[in-house]
């Protein structure tokens, strides 16, 4: 019997001697070495986080006292203490463990949501509260050096540190996000970590308490600086010092790599549509100098690195600050560049404003490239690229394209770094990217990918849901039913040709990978209600709803965005219809 295999929750880590801690500590780190190295996830992180998360148990009575975990990657420890450590098989796997903390789950866990630098704002929110509710309740804030680059962290200190309300602060300092923490501020906690913080210390500046730095592999250490800090009552920010990939000399040596480790099974293989951009962004860069990239902390995740590698004066790493990175993207754009943002189509969704009103407004050249767009898979609810295929088309002048292929990759990017007069922006999914699928001709925007003789319907296959959609087109000629098949290529604003295009059919259905609300389908229904038509449109999408984690290939299924699915869905519309 191990101590971890007696741990039922927190109390049986405060009930530990100081001397098992460091046994602890290795059975955790052995644990989650051979899970997450299985299952994939977040290894480098929470190796990181081993004598962190203990000794926060430790001082701390969670669920009574509140822990806010900015981000959550870095919340295993977290979920093995507090007696989920036999659910670790499941991990990231749908209808098991989340990869974030997870209400759900457990008590203990309080935010879900896996976009960095929220968890201070939080913090403000839940001591406000606790205060006037007469309530002694303590809150622990666990934020990475990463977490605090982004503008939000410092909104809620600026709040926090003209309070009185007894917020501790652990800042768990790795020097890392992906890659080393950028800025100005990745300089200072340099200084501090070492001790030479000849220019002062802008936590204390800001008049908040300041213990450290810590050494956050330390228990002893740690347990002392955690109790001081909880003994001020006052916003207090408590410096840990700690090494990503701890413990494991592979994560320490390639942190990058294993912030996110892939699960022993391996991706599924083939060349993904992040490296099909990356190939295509740097050749650009040979052909336009006047393109230059911008990153949030996500250079190699993005594809970038080619880029970097060879241009690495036109890259910009500002740091876990989309906003920002919108905001300069504009300015660089005002001053004769063509910026392209890349990142994460859910992240997007943090710079909207700065879209609309930074970029569009202008009229300004920058081109958006999102990744993970469409259902993510394991990362769950928050990293979905759910939402940014409804919200960019309300943008006056933005043009949004969705590739099915890498030639249509390589083709709309090379298109949206052509146009000059607005922002255009690229999204596609985390996967293979697949073999290309060549169109019958073109109409408008429009690639005609299958064309009948006699057809009773359209499917509009947006982006990768293509190779569905004319596997589909084939099941429904052997049910009798022939089908065209249209691929858009830019789904906003809506081609004339594709209007026209869908009034000449009786019954058109839009098959996409993102939220139905807001998706193409609806928007191609208006415009035909507009002129009159007498097409019958659907839009076969995903929920309007947050959806669990699980491997994209089943929330797709699960959802009728397969072959199966989407020849199911035509015949029983067309049924209703008959
Ligand atoms: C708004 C936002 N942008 C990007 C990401 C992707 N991301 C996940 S973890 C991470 C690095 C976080 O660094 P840090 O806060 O220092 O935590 P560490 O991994 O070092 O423990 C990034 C950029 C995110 N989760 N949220
Ligand atoms: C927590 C976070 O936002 C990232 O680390 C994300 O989990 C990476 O996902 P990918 O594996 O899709 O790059
Ligand atoms: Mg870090």
């Amino acid at each position: 019997m191990t101590l971890l295999d007696a741990i039922t929750g927190p109390g049986d880590v405060r009930a530990l001697p100081s001397s098992a801690l460091p046994v602890l500590a290795g059975e955790i780190r052995r644990f989650l070495i051979e899970q997450v190295s299985r299952a994939g996830g977040h290894l480098g992180p929470n190796l990181g986080a081993v004598e962190l998360t203990i000794a926060v148990h430790r001082v701390f009575d969670s669920p009574h006292d509140v822990l806010l975990f900015d981000t959550g990657h870095q919340a295993y420890v977290h979920k093995v203490l507090t007696g989920r450590a036999a659910e670790f098989e499941t991990l990231r796997r749908a209808g098991g463990l989340s990869g974030y903390p997870s209400a759900a789950e457990s008590p203990h866990d309080v935010i879900e949501n896996s976009h960095a630098s929220t968890a201070l704002s939080y913090a403000d929110g839940v001591a406000k509260a606790l205060r006037l509710k007469g309530s002694a309740r303590r809150v622990v804030a666990i934020v990475g050096d990463g977490a605090l680059t982004g503008g939000m962290a410092w909104e809620a200190l600026n709040n926090l540190a003209s309070t009185e309300h007894p917020v501790v602060i652990v800042l768990n300092d790795n020097g890392r996000s992906y890659a080393p923490t950028v800025g100005g501020l990745g300089a200072h906690l340099g200084a501090l970590r070492s001790g030479r913080a000849e220019p002062g210390n802008l936590f204390q500046d800001l008049g908040l308490a300041y213990l450290g730095p810590v050494d956050g592999h330390d228990p002893a250490d740690l347990e002392c600086a955690l109790t001081e800090a909880a003994a001020l009552g006052r916003p207090v920010v408590v410096h840990c010092v700690t090494r990503k990939g701890k413990g494991y000399p592979p994560a320490e040596q390639d942190q990058a790599d294993h912030h996110h480790a892939v699960s022993a099974t391996g991706s599924n293989g083939g060349r993904t549509w992040t490296d099909v951009f990356g190939a295509e962004i740097a050749a650009i860069g040979e052909d336009r100098s006047d393109v230059v990239c911008l990153t949030a902390a996500m250079q190699g995740p993005t594809g970038l690195d080619a880029f970097a590698e060879r241009f690495p004066q036109r890259v910009f790493d500002v740091g876990i600050a989309e906003q920002h990175a919108v905001t300069s993207a504009a300015g660089l754009a005002m001053a004769g560049l063509h910026p392209v943002v890349a990142v994460y189509a859910t992240f997007i969704s943090r710079a909207f404003d700065q879209v609309l009103l930074d970029v569009a407004l202008h009229r300004l050249p920058v081109t958006f490239v999102l990744d993970r767009a469409g259902v993510t898979g394991p990362d769950g609810p928050s990293h979905h690229g759910m939402w940014d295929a409804s919200v960019l088309p309300v943008v006056p002048g933005l043009r949004l394209a969705a590739p099915r292929d890498p030639a249509r990759l390589r083709e709309l990017l090379r298109e949206a770094v052509a146009v000059s007069d607005g922002p255009t922006a690229l999204r596609y999914p985390k996967a293979a990217a697949g073999a290309d699928i060549p169109a019958v001709r073109r109409i408008g925007r429009c690639d005609v990918l299958r064309e009948e003789p006699d057809p009773v319907g359209l499917l509009i296959a947006v982006g990768p849901m293509a190779k569905a959609c004319l596997e589909a087109a084939e099941e429904l000629a052997g049910h009798g039913v022939p089908v065209d098949v249209v691929d858009p290529r830019w789904t906003a604003p809506l081609d004339p040709a594709l209007v026209k295009l869908a009034a000449a059919h009786q019954f058109v259905l839009a098959v996409e990978d993102t939220t139905a609300t807001g998706a193409l389908g609806g928007r191609l229904a208006q415009a035909l209600a507009v002129l009159g038509a007498p097409t019958r449109v659907g839009t076969f999408a995903l929920p309007a709803s947050f959806l669990p984690h699980g491997s994209r290939a089943e929330i797709l299924r699960a959802h009728g965005l397969d072959a199966a699915g989407i020849t199911t869905t035509v015949l029983k519309r067309l049924k209703e219809h008959s």
